[in-house]
C-alpha cells in the first residue's frame, strides 16, 4: 500500500521516508508480525492453563525476532517507495517539459502518479504505443547525478552518464512505456507485461574500466595484460584487483599506471568511479563481479574464458572489436535481477543483530549440508504458508540462475529478463512437489522448523556457507539493484544461443521424411 502522503509532485523537504515514515512502517510491520505470534497461544495460555515460564520465554523471543523481521521488511518497503517516488518525480518533470513544448495536455488527479494521462489531439497513435491509452516516451533511468566527479591521480574525472531505453517490440524507435494497464470505456488492456530489450546509450564517453579476472589462469593473464595496454592507448583509466596489479607490475614496471584500491572504503566507492566492468573468465567470474557491488552495478562486459560461459557471450580473441563497439555504444543490455537475502537468527534480540543483507545473481540455496537428516524448512510467501520442504533442500533462484543449480534440480529454464523468483526443491521426499515460479514482488521467508532434526546450511551463489539453526530464517526479496550485462546480439538471442551451445538443449537428429506419412 502506498504511504498516505506519497506525492511525487510534492515538496522535496517533505519526503515520507525522511519524516518518520520508516519508523511508522516498521511499527506497523512489527505489530503485524507480533500479533501473528501473540494471538491465541499466549492469551489462552495465561487465561486457561497457567503457561510454563520457559514456554512464555520462547514466545517472547519469537515475538522479538518477528519484530526484527518487521523492521527489515519495512526498510526494504521504504527503499522501494523511495525508488518509485524518484522515478515518478523524474517522469513528472519530463511531462512538464513536454507540456511546455507541445500541444499535449496533462491531466493530473489526486496527486497520484497513477492518474497521469497524456492526451494528444493531433498525433496519430503509433502502431505499438498508443498515446491515447496513457502511454508516453521519455528517458526512464539515468545512472547518476550529472555533476558527479571523482578524483583519479589528481585529475577530476566525471563518470560517464548514460540512459537506458526500452525498445518497443524490437523497433529502435526511442519509444518506451510505463503504464502497465489502461482503462478505456471499462475495457482493461495491458500495454506492457515485462520490460523489452533494453538499450544503453552513452551520453558522455566512458573513461574508466574495471577489469576482473579469474585467478590462476595463464590464458586470462595474457589477455588481461594485452587488454590493459590496448585500453591505455585509448586513454582510458584502468582499475584491477590488488592481486592482479601486483601480477602486472611484477611482470613489467610499464603497468605502474594501473590503479587498484587499498581498503574497504576504496572498494565500496568503486561504482562511483567505474563506467564499465570487463570480466575475463567463466560464469563464476560474472558472479564474482556482481558480488563486488552491494548497490548499483556498472554495465558488465563478460568475455568468455571458461568452459560453459552461459552469461559470457563475448569472445576474448575479438576483444578489440567488441570493446570498440561497447565504448562507442549503443549497447543491448540484459538487466539481470538479483535476490536480496537476510539471515535472521532465532536468538536475535534486537534489529542490530540482523546480519548484513547478501545479494545473489544466481540463487540462494538452503540445504541439509553435512546433516544426515531430511531438511524441515517452513516456507512462507508474503506471510502465507507455502509448504514445508522435506528433502535435501530448497533453491530460491533468479531467472538468470534458472539455468544453473535450479536447472539441475529440475527447475524450468526462464529467460533472464522475466521478472520472477524460482522456488525449486532439491530431491524432495514427496511425489508431488513440483517447482514453482513466483512473481518478483513477493517476500519469501524460509525458516528451519523448531523441531527439525538437524540444522540447515545456506549458501549464496554457491559461496559463503552459513549454518541455520532451528528457528533461524532466511528472508528473501527482489533487490532494487540489478546487474546490467552487455549482450552480443540481444537478450533473447544470447539466451537461446547459450541454451543451444552451452546445454545442447533439445538436440535430436531430425526425422527424415523418407517413411510413412498421414494420407
Ligand atoms: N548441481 C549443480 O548443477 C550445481 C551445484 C552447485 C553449484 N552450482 C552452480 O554453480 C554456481 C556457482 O558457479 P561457480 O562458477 O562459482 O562454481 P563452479 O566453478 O563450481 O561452476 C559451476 C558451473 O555452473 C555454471 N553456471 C554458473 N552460473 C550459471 C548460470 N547462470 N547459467 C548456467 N550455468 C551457470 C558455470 O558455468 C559452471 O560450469 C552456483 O550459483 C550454482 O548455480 C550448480
Ligand atoms: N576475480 C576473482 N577473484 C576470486 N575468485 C574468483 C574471481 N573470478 C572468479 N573467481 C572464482 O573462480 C571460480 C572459477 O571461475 P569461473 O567460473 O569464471 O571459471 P571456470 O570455472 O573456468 O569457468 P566455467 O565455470 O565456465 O568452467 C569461481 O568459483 C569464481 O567464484
Amino acid at each position: 500500500m502506498a504511504p498516505e502522503n506519497f506525492n511525487p509532485n510534492g515538496n522535496a523537504s517533505n519526503l515520507p521516508w525522511e519524516d518518520g515514515f520508516l519508523d511508522s512502517l516498521s511499527i506497523v510491520n512489527s505489530e503485524k508480525a507480533v500479533k501473528e505470534v501473540i494471538q491465541p497461544p499466549l492469551v489462552e495460555g495465561i487465561d486457561d492453563h497457567l503457561v510454563e515460564f520457559s514456554e512464555a520465554m520462547r514466545t517472547v523471543s519469537k515475538v522479538l525476532r518477528r519484530a526484527a523481521e518487521g523492521k527489515a521488511s519495512a526498510q526494504a518497503e521504504a527503499s522501494e517507495w523511495k525508488r518509485k517516488y524518484e522515478l515518478e518525480r523524474e517522469r513528472n518533470r519530463q511531462l512538464e517539459n513536454t507540456e511546455l513544448n507541445s500541444n499535449y495536455t496533462v491531466e493530473k488527479g489526486d496527486n497520484s502518479a497513477d492518474h497521469l494521462k497524456l492526451m494528444s489531439e493531433t498525433d496519430e497513435p503509433s502502431q505499438f504505443c498508443n498515446e491515447k491509452n496513457g502511454i508516453y516516451s521519455h528517458e526512464v533511468l539515468r545512472d547518476r547525478e550529472h555533476n558527479a566527479y571523482s578524483n583519479v591521480h589528481g585529475k577530476l574525472i566525471r563518470k560517464a552518464s548514460f540512459k537506458l531505453q526500452w525498445y518497443c517490440k524490437g523497433e529502435k524507435n526511442d519509444q518506451h512505456k510505463h503504464d502497465i494497464v489502461s482503462f478505456e470505456k471499462g475495457n482493461i488492456t495491458t500495454a506492457e507485461r515485462s520490460s523489452k530489450q533494453i538499450c544503453l546509450k552513452w551520453e558522455s564517453p566512458p573513461q574508466t574500466v574495471l577489469i576482473l579476472t579469474k585467478p590462476n589462469s595463464t590464458s586470462v593473464k595474457v589477455i588481461c595484460a594485452e587488454m590493459v595496454r590496448w585500453l591505455k592507448e585509448k586513454k582510458l583509466n584502468i582499475y584491477v584487483e590488488p592481486r592482479v596489479r601486483t601480477e602486472l607490475v611484477t611482470e613489467s614496471a610499464y603497468y605502474d599506471f594501473v590503479q587498484t584500491w587499498k581498503d574497504d572504503d576504496g572498494f565500496l566507492l568503486l561504482h562511483e568511479k567505474v563506467d564499465l566492468v570487463v570480466t575475463l573468465g567463466g560464469d563464476g567470474t560474472v558472479l564474482w563481479a556482481a558480488s563486488m557491488f552491494k548497490g548499483p552495478v556498472p554495465p558488465i562486459v563478460p568475455f568468455s574464458l571458461g568452459s560453459l560461459g552461459f552469461m559470457t557471450p563475448f569472445h576474448s580473441e575479438q576483444y578489440k572489436e567488441c570493446l570498440k563497439s561497447i565504448l562507442q555504444g549503443p549497447i543491448s543490455i540484459t538487466l539481470r535481477h538479483r535476490l536480496q537475502c537476510h539471515v535472521i537468527r532465532e536468538s536475535a534480540k534486537t534489529e542490530d543483530e540482523t546480519e548484513e543483507p547478501i545479494l545473489v545473481l544466481n540463487e540462494v540455496t538452503i540445504d541439509r549440508g553435512i546433516s544426515s537428516f531430511l531438511t524441515n524448512l517452513e516456507c512462507y510467501c508474503d506471510n502465507s504458508f507455502v509448504t514445508c520442504v522435506q528433502g535435501d533442500g530448497l533453491i530460491l533462484s533468479t531467472t538468470s540462475g534458472s539455468t544453473a543449480y535450479s536447472l539441475a534440480a529440475g527447475g524450468s529454464m526462464v529467460h533472464p529478463q522475466v521478472p520472477g523468483i524460482l522456488f525449486t526443491p532439491i530431491c524432495p521426499h514427496s511425489l508431488s512437489f513440483r517447482p514453482l515460479i513466483l512473481p518478483e514482488y513477493v517476500t519469501l521467508r524460509i525458516q528451519v522448523a523448531l523441531n527439525s532434526r538437524g540444522p540447515a546450511w545456506v549458501s549464496f551463489d554457491g559461496k559463503d556457507r552459513k549454518q541455520l539453526s532451528q528457528g533461524d530464517a532466511l528472508v528473501c526479496s527482489m533487490s532494487i539493484w540489478p546487474v546490467p550485462t552487455a549482450c552480443r546480439g540481444d537478450s533473447t538471442n544470447d539466451f537461446l544461443h547459450s541454451i543451444h551451445e552451452g546445454l545442447h538443449w533439445n538436440l535430436r537428429k531430425t526425422q527424415s521424411g523418407d517413411g510413412p506419412r498421414d494420407s
